[in-house]
């Protein structure tokens, strides 16, 4: 029996192990761009469900952004190739990316993840593969590291979220390729990816190259496995701050006196939980918000209201933090 080249085996155990808990029967679907990355993934999905005889079903979803020349073509090559390989179901979803907020690549991943959130419930799909690979979460965490993002940011992206899966994640970005290669896969080139106007294109193109060249090749590895970390421990802070706000409740908002006693790391994710309850956007919440209503309980001193995302004010009345209304505010 030939044996099967190392990249091809690797992106199948990776897979394997990301569905290992899936019940059978259950569908799975792949999003697939038809990139080397997520066509390696589909083909890997495909032969592990395949394995499982009747008890494995497995489609494939391509979303058509409409926003270069040919993605209606390419969205139709890659549905052709999943027909012929055996995916069932296969679907083409069209999404309109203009008018969504954001710069152009977050509007198109906001209508991307509807798309295949909407496909996965239509066809009763218990997963969405994606196929996000150790160096996408390397980038990840660089870009988060240069914007000056918490660990929130740091923790790059998640194995699992939702009905998303991402089990490519310990996989490099050249074993994807030469698993494609081995399987005489011809991947597409997404022209962004290589477009200096990105800042990822950027990180992928040459500041992680660079890193590369001073620092060795385990650096990519490295950063991938700092998010993993990053992720446990602020998960577990998270819980923490969940049991400290409920605590910290008082008649009229928070109690300063409940909240000068915890630590910085959960008094600021306390902060930042009310004020996302009070209805400040999570986008638009930063680090110098979270700071001045931070002062307001160790550094109090009789200063005015902190002014938060969308028109709302926190004051500190007596012992407590409140939201006040602009006529209130003295
Ligand atoms: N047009 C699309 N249709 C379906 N899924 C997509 C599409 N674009 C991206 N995805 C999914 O999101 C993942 C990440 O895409 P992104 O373009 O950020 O990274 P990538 O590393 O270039 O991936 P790929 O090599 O698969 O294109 C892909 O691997 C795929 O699972």
């Amino acid at each position: 029996m030939a044996r099967i080249p190392a990249p091809v085996a690797a992106v199948r155990s990776a897979v394997s192990r990301g569905l290992a808990d899936l019940p059978a029967g259950a569908l799975v679907l792949v999003a697939c761009s038809g990139g080397a990355d997520s066509l390696a993934l589909a083909a890997a999905a495909h032969f592990v469900l395949g394995r499982r005889g009747a008890a494995g079903r497995v489609g494939l979803v391509t979303v058509d952004h409409g926003l270069q020349e040919g993605s209606e073509r390419r969205a139709r090559s890659v549905a052709a190739w999943a027909r012929d390989a055996g995916f069932d179901p296969v679907r083409v979803s069209a999404v309109t990316v203009a008018g969504l907020p954001g710069g152009p690549e977050a509007a198109a991943r906001t209508a991307r993840y509807q798309a295949l959130e909407a496909a996965a419930s239509d066809l009763g799909a218990a997963a969405v593969l994606l196929g996000h690979t150790r160096d996408d979460q390397a980038e990840t965490v660089l870009l988060a590291l240069a914007r000056g993002a918490g660990p929130r940011g740091l923790s790059g992206m998640p194995r699992r979220r939702g009905v998303f899966r991402r089990p490519l994640l310990d996989v490099s970005r050249g074993d994807t390729r030469k698993a494609c290669a081995a399987l005489g896969l011809a991947p597409w080139e997404d022209p962004h990816n290589t477009d200096p106007a990105y800042a990822r294109a950027r990180v992928r193109g040459a500041a992680l190259p660079a890193l590369v060249a001073e620092l060795g090749p385990a650096v990519v590895g490295n950063l991938a496995r700092t998010a993993a970390l990053v992720a446990a421990d602020n998960a577990a802070l998270d819980e923490l701050a969940a049991e400290a706000h409920e605590r910290a409740r008082s008649a009229g908002g928070l109690s300063a006196a409940a909240l000068a006693g915890l630590p910085a790391a959960i008094r600021g994710r306390v902060l930042h939980r009310w004020a996302r309850e009070l209805g400040a956007p999570g986008g638009a919440l930063a680090y110098r918000h979270v700071s001045a209503l931070d002062a307001l309980v160790t550094d109090w001193h009789g200063q005015g209201p902190v002014f938060l995302p969308a028109g709302i004010a926190v004051a500190r009345r007596g012992s407590d933090l409140v939201r006040v209304v602009a006529a209130h505010i003295k």
